[in-house]
């Protein structure tokens, strides 16, 4: 797992440090990491414009030390100073080294620099920057060097990634110590460039993490063995499509399949029934009216899907109600979401559930559920993702250009994968078949979601091609994709 770590862990963990090292020497660490990526990133470090943006608090003064390290290797360092105050270890080191300090007018050094290091304001950074910080990140941002942000891209949320108005636009940010959630999480992560972590010896005073990713070797979707028949690897039970809307039912029943589900049992209306039979014959599949025997009619499984496609009004509300009161894990989503934001009953059963339950809304079913606008859970994602898992008692996986999975008392996961081409019609389907069959194949709720998620995305990814070389994919290239992305795990 990669392990992220809010701010004030962090701060917490370099305190505890800090008080067993003389002064300066995790300040010393930082810098001398930053400068060493700098030097790799620069074709060559004698003779290149090295620009530092210095805000008035520590970030500032891990960029002086580290620009004062490349004036020491020959480049032409100058620091832009914001604020009225520098760091004055950092900034007299840079002054031996040869360096100098200019007002933050002198943005003309930016235009011609060959790297500049972003040092504004790092994890003790708030709101919206201010000027001239604001124009100095503008500025970089646009100009033809590699920027490098020095711990946090200047003007990101280092604990949650909200970005309130300007900020910069790193190539590369150097981290220390830890990821924070920022770096990972949308808007920020998209920041943030590629993403280096510097060792400055935190890692004992660490706590729990706070935000983790996954990499490959952490997901692991359940395999079949000697013992294995289709009833123990699991039955799911997709209840998904309308006459509006059969399409949803083919992609979310064909996921599951795909998923690895022992068998795949479907109800639906018969218009929905007949297309997913053509499609998927190996599905068992049932015409159903809402009524109260409607579960056993369809019969026994290990998990259900509900919500694709499913329509509005009451029988989507009486299917999603049935399958809330089973005794299984369930997973809903799309309208099988949107029931639940009309109906009290809906909502209340959802709570006295005492067996696992994903919801998989993008933001705007996540809107609806928490009476919040779409534009605050896009902008706070981390926040509204645990918030949701708190009210509505429930592992919920947001998804969108970062999907998180969060849980109660449990550290929120981003996925790694997926790709902007995820980004068309009933991609979501796929997903909730896909969760809904690694649920029927026992997994955790919490890693269900994630492992779906993480599959999911590397299906897309398989699917749209190599990087620079990806072109549009659909819904069902996605779902056709899923056992080339169960072949890549390790
Ligand atoms: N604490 C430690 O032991 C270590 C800290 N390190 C560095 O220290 C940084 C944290 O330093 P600080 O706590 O001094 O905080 P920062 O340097 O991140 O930010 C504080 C400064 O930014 C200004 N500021 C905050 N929000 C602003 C806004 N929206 N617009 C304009 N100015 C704003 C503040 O007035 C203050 O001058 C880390 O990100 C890291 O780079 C590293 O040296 C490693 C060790
Ligand atoms: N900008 C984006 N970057 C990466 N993935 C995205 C982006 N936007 C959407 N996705 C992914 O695409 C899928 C869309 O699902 P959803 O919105 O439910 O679509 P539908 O309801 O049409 O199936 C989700 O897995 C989501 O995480
Ligand atoms: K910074």
């Amino acid at each position: 797992m990669r392990y992220a770590h809010e701010v004030d862990k962090v701060r917490a963990a370099e305190q505890a440090l800090m008080a067993r090292l003389p002064d300066g020497t995790l300040m010393a660490r930082a810098a001398a990491g930053l400068a060493a990526v700098c030097a790799r990133l620069l074709p060559r470090v004698y003779g290149a414009r090295v620009v530092l943006l210095v805000g008035g608090g520590a970030n500032g003064g891990d960029t002086l030390y580290a620009g004062a390290l490349l004036a020491r290797r020959g480049a032409r360092v100058v620091a832009l100073r914001a604020g009225t105050s520098v760091h004055e270890g950092g900034a007299a080191a840079l002054r031996a080294a040869g360096g100098r300090l200019l007002p933050p007018d002198a943005t003309g050094e930016i235009d011609t620099a060959d790297l500049v290091i972003d040092g504004l304001t790092g994890i003790g950074g708030s709101g919206g920057l201010r000027e001239p910080h604001a124009t100095l990140a503008r500025r970089a941002s646009a100009a033809p060097a590699t920027l490098v942000a020095c711990d946090v891209p200047s003007g990101v949320d280092a604990s949650t990634g909200a970005v309130a108005g300007t900020a910069v636009h790193a190539d590369v940010t150097v981290t220390f110590g830890t990821h924070k959630p920022g770096l990972i999480i949308d808007p920020g992560a998209a920041h943030c460039g590629v993403v280096e972590l510097v060792d400055i010896g935190l890692g004992a005073d660490l706590p729990d993490p706070d935000v983790v990713a996954a990499r490959p070797d952490d997901v692991r979707p359940p395999e079949p063995g000697p013992e294995s028949d289709k009833y123990r690897r699991g039955v799911v039970g997709v209840i998904a499509g309308s006459g509006t809307f059969p399409g949803a039912a083919v992609l979310a029943a064909g996921a599951a399949v795909r998923g690895g589900a022992g068998m795949v049992r479907f109800a639906s209306d018969a218009h929905a029934v007949e297309l997913v039979r053509q499609r998927w014959p190996e599905t068992v599949t049932r015409v159903v009216e809402p009524g109260p025997d409607v579960l056993a009619e369809i019969g026994r499984v290990q998990a259900w899907v509900v919500g694709p496609g499913l329509g509005g009004g009451e029988r989507a509300e009486a299917l999603v109600g049935a399958v809330l009161a089973s005794d299984v894990p369930v997973l809903v989503d799309a309208d099988g979401l949107n029931a639940v934001s009309r109906s009290d009953a809906l909502r209340r059963a959802l709570l006295c559930r005492d067996v696992p339950t994903v919801l998989t809304p993008h933001a705007g079913e996540l809107a609806r559920l928490l009476r919040v606008d779409r534009d605050a859970i896009e902008a706070r994602r981390l926040e509204h993702a645990r918030r949701a898992a708190v009210e509505l008692g429930a592992t919920v996986l947001l998804k969108g250009s970062t999907t998180l999975v969060a849980e109660l008392d449990r550290p929120v996961r981003v996925n790694p994968t997926g790709t902007a081409w995820l980004a068309t019609a009933g991609t979501g389907d796929v997903l909730s078949g896909l969760v809904g069959a690694l649920l029927a194949g026992g997994m955790a709720a919490l890693e269900a979601a994630a492992a779906g998620a993480y599959l999911h995305g590397l299906a897309a990814r398989l699917a749209s091609g190599r990087e620079g070389r990806e072109a549009p994919i659909s819904a069902e290239d996605v779902l056709r994709a899923i056992p080339d992305a169960f072949r890549t795990l390790d």
